[in-house]
């Protein structure tokens, strides 16, 4: 069931902030929502979320309509905001414990499941501080916690890995992996290798409408016309060979000893120029099939409609 949402659009005055955009995610998969500042990211995850009602259109989390059912969306959906509004002056166990009772838990179900938090988060070291003393890496842990407290199947995470540190940036992509296997997740950031280093599918808002919805691997060849290998050898060779294998285009040199064959669009043709490298006696010492990168499609997607 996942979240499911259609023809949703939220209109701010003259704007549309969200304008008539549908996607799903499915049960289990972890989703990455891309697009640039302003695009409408936020405002989609506050309507699914219910935070903010929809101007038109309909969101459903786990089967519950977030107009019609908003008690019910509450309990599916555990949700960190851009911002991660925590009480400074509270303990991270209080504040586990507050959240939690908002929940509906209670007696020991509430001691447990504030235990697994804190040992699921990391926060164990810090557990007796009060939240205005921890770093923002270890806040944002606690905004997970606090988003998973009540065991939703769905989590919307607003940018979880702004503002953190490298080491902080790897260790809660680990933890949202790990979460991710069990819950369905959708999640918004700006970095290109999050998507990559996490995520099933890509989502990209631009201006408030879907540009892309697609498996990061078919996203990376997207608007390819051409397949491109890099062919790397110790030495000069000769390479008009290579030119009469079918589908090759054109070689372009690019670099000391490295060539750079064009195709056809689909063919990969690794084994033959491998092949071709044995034959001719080659000292051929590296051969990559080379991907669009994220960062450029997002640029190609984003910028042509502005
Ligand atoms: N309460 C509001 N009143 C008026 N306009 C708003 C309001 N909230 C958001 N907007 C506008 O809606 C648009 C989408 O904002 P949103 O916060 O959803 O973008 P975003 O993709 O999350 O951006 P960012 O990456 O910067 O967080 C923006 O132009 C923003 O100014």
């Amino acid at each position: 069931m996942g979240i499911e949402i259609k023809d949703l659009t939220k209109v701010y005055g003259p704007q549309a902030a969200v304008d008539h955009i549908s996607f799903t995610v499915g049960t289990g998969e972890i989703v990455g929502f891309l697009g640039p500042n302003g695009a409408g990211k936020s405002t989609t995850m506050k309507i699914a979320t219910c935070y903010l009602p929809p101007t038109s259109g309909t969101v459903l989390v786990n089967g519950f309509n977030v107009v019609e059912d908003p008690k019910q969306v509450r309990r599916q959906v555990g949700y960190l905001p851009e911002h991660n509004p925590l009480y400074l002056d509270m303990y991270v166990r209080e504040y586990l414990h507050f959240v939690g009772k908002l929940h509906g838990l209670g007696g020991s179900s509430l001691q447990t499941r504030t235990e697994e938090m804190i040992q699921l988060c990391g926060l164990d070291r810090e557990k007796h501080k009060k939240i205005g003393a921890l770093s923002k890496g270890y806040r944002q842990r606690v905004g997970l916690a606090q988003a998973m407290i009540h065991d939703p199947a769905v989590l919307i995470l607003d940018e979880p890995t702004t503002g953190l540190d490298p080491n902080q940036i790897v260790e809660i992509r680990a933890l949202i992996k790990e979460v991710g296997q069990a819950k369905t997740v959708l999640f918004s950031t700006h970095i290109m290798q999050e998507v990559s280093a996490l995520c099933d599918r890509v989502l990209i808002i631009n201006q408030g409408k879907l540009v892309a919805d697609s498996p990061v691997a078919e996203l990376k060849n997207m608007g390819r016309k051409e397949t491109r290998i890099l062919a790397e050898f110790e030495a000069e060779v000769d390479t008009s060979p290579i030119l009469t294998l079918p589908q090759v285009q054109r070689i372009e040199p690019a670099g000391l000893h490295k060539y750079r064959i064009i195709a056809t669009s689909g063919s990969d043709l690794r084994s033959a120029i491998f092949r071709l490298a044995g034959e001719q006696g080659w000292p051929l010492v590296g051969l990559q099939q080379e991907e669009n990168s994220l960062e450029k499609l997002f640029q190609d997607l984003t910028q042509s409609k502005k």
